[in-house]
């Protein structure tokens, strides 16, 4: 009887502090509101722009491994971009631009008001190769438009974003509106082989330029997200306001070889599979409640059922079954814990020889609340095997956490304009999942925003890097809107927001 006055108690206290807990979240303010629209803040996708996307979309501008890339097909659709945007390239008194190690391009737009720093937007036009071509509904060269949708490797990762960019500060500048504050442009063409001759090249010309701080970056990033969350209706816009680490190792086994008729107990290539399948097999803990992803996860909470609600609200509580429940599609699994992929195995000689080598590439992607140092140590526990060796061919920590508070302007900039394009979205920080071109550029501001405006569906991230690669022609429209309205949104002194959407997006 005791025992049971005891449990309920202790059930009661518990439900209050989860009402407490759900009361204070849900009553946090709304989001920006929307406001007057007027016809000069629309662009339309009209036949000419949906051409010079689908003409991009033809470039072969494919980086496969540092120092092997496409470079004519590259410099080739550095050419195009030229001749494409007259107003940006030649007839705009307010734009400096150059090449940059020949394949990379940097733009400078003056703003009038020299008071207000200057803003950098960055996007890469190399892509990476194609695979399954037989599977593709549409040739991923091709630009073609089938059912609503743009086929091609590029429109999602990232010529959508260089276009987009491009077609918003062209159409600024041919209706002659002149920015406040200047902005940067940097397209780098090795993003996908880590950026060392493209954006890392323009970091360093900018810093000889003189400049030493930029008041926020936009690059390609995490996305608006639909159906992607289980049990979140609407469009999620999640803005990456850090990035997760990445660490490449080379796993090595080297035993002697020998004649295939008298094999040894073990080969190379047993003892390396066995070693990637128990990586496969224990993956890195969840980090669920550790970081960034607690705060995108209460930001959620307007979009949420009671019951949810207060699982969210209480994630200390709920902690594991929610890490179950996301680790089950690799999208959210990627949020809450260190990733791990084993992305190349090599070995063997011929086929009646014992392999004298087998080698690995084990791709980790470190959430924030990890070091490299510690992804290592735990591989290095979990395979367990000194017959192993591990190195490690390159690392670079997760990126700092941006600011993404009422105060913070660069994330303002970005909500609002999210807002204005998709107003019923709610916009949360989150983690970048992916690797970018920012890392160059982390000296220059602590406000790095990893955003691309592109609106996702349940299938969508597995087009990342995939087959059919794809984007709808109305979130073309939207991407050269969003950062036609984000360009117009930064000259503003305060952050309320002055344009809004077509009613047709
Ligand atoms: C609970 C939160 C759910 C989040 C679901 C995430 C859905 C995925 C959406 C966007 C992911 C973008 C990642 C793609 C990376 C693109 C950049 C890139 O390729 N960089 C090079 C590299 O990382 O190697
Ligand atoms: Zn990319
Ligand atoms: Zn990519």
């Amino acid at each position: 009887m005791l025992r049971m006055v005891r449990l309920t108690l202790t059930e009661d206290v518990e439900a209050v502090v989860l009402i407490v807990r759900t009361v204070h979240l849900s009553q946090r303010p709304a989001q920006t509101s929307q406001c007057r629209q007027t016809d000069s803040d629309f662009i339309p996708l009209n036949e000419e722009r949906l051409q010079r996307f689908q003409k991009a979309l033809g470039f072969e501008s494919v980086s496969r491994d540092s120092g092997d890339s496409n470079t004519d097909e590259i410099f080739k659709f550095g050419e195009f971009i030229i001749a494409s945007f007259p107003h940006i390239h030649r007839h705009s008194p307010l734009v400096t631009w150059e090449r940059v190690n020949n394949l990379s391009l940097l733009y400078h737009i003056q703003g009038n008001d020299p008071s207000l720093k200057p803003y950098l937007l960055m996007a890469h036009i190399d892509v990476v190769p194609v695979t399954n071509l037989d599977q593709w509904d549409a040739p991923p060269f091709s630009g073609e438009v089938k059912d609503g949708f743009i086929y091609g490797r590029g429109t999602i990762d990232d010529k959508n974003n260089v276009m987009g960019i491009l077609e918003a500060t062209e159409f600024m500048l041919s209706s002659n509106i002149k920015p406040k504050r200047s902005f940067y442009i940097s397209f780098g063409h090795d993003e996908e082989t880590r950026g060392n001759a493209g954006a890392s090249q323009v970091a360093n010309l900018l810093r000889q330029k003189g400049v030493k701080e930029v008041e926020f970056i936009v690059d390609e990033g995490m996305t608006v997200l639909e159906g992607i969350i289980d049990g979140v209706a609407g469009p999620v816009a999640s803005v990456g306001v850090t990035e997760k680490g990445i660490v490449l190792l080379n796993l090595s086994v080297e035993l002697p070889p020998g004649h295939s008729s008298m094999p040894p107990r073990e080969t190379a290539i047993g003892i390396l599979a066995r070693a990637v399948l128990r990586l496969e097999e224990n993956p890195h803990p969840s980090m669920l409640g550790a970081g960034v992803e607690t705060d995108m996860f209460e930001s959620l909470v307007p979009k949420m059922s009671y019951l949810q609600r207060v699982v969210i609200s209480n994630i200390w509580l709920f902690r594991y079954p929610l890490s179950w429940l996301l680790s089950r599609k690799p999208s959210t699994n990627a949020v809450i814990r260190t990733v791990t992929a084993v992305t190349i195995f090599n070995s063997g000689v011929k086929f009646n020889m014992i392999p004298p080598l087998a080698e690995a590439k084990v791709n980790h992607r470190v959430h924030p609340s990890q070091t490299i140092q510690e992804v290592v140590d735990y591989d290095r526990a979990v395979i367990n095997d000194p017959r192993v060796k591990i190195e490690v061919v390159y690392s670079m920590e997760p990126h700092p956490v941006a600011g993404h508070g009422e105060s913070d302007f660069g994330y303002q900039v970005l909500r609002t304009s999210v807002r204005q394009i998709w107003p019923e979205a709610v916009v949360v920080p989150a983690i970048m999942v992916g690797n970018t071109d920012t890392f160059n550029f982390l000296n220059f501001s602590t406000n790095v925003y990893r955003f691309s405006p592109t609106h996702m569906f349940p299938g969508d991230p597995e087009r990342f890097h995939g087959i059919n690669e794809r984007m709808s022609v109305k979130n073309y429209e939207q991407v050269i809107n969003f950062f036609y309205h984000l360009i117009r949104n930064a000259d503003q002194a305060g952050l309320s927001p002055v344009h809004s959407a077509h009613p047709d997006l």
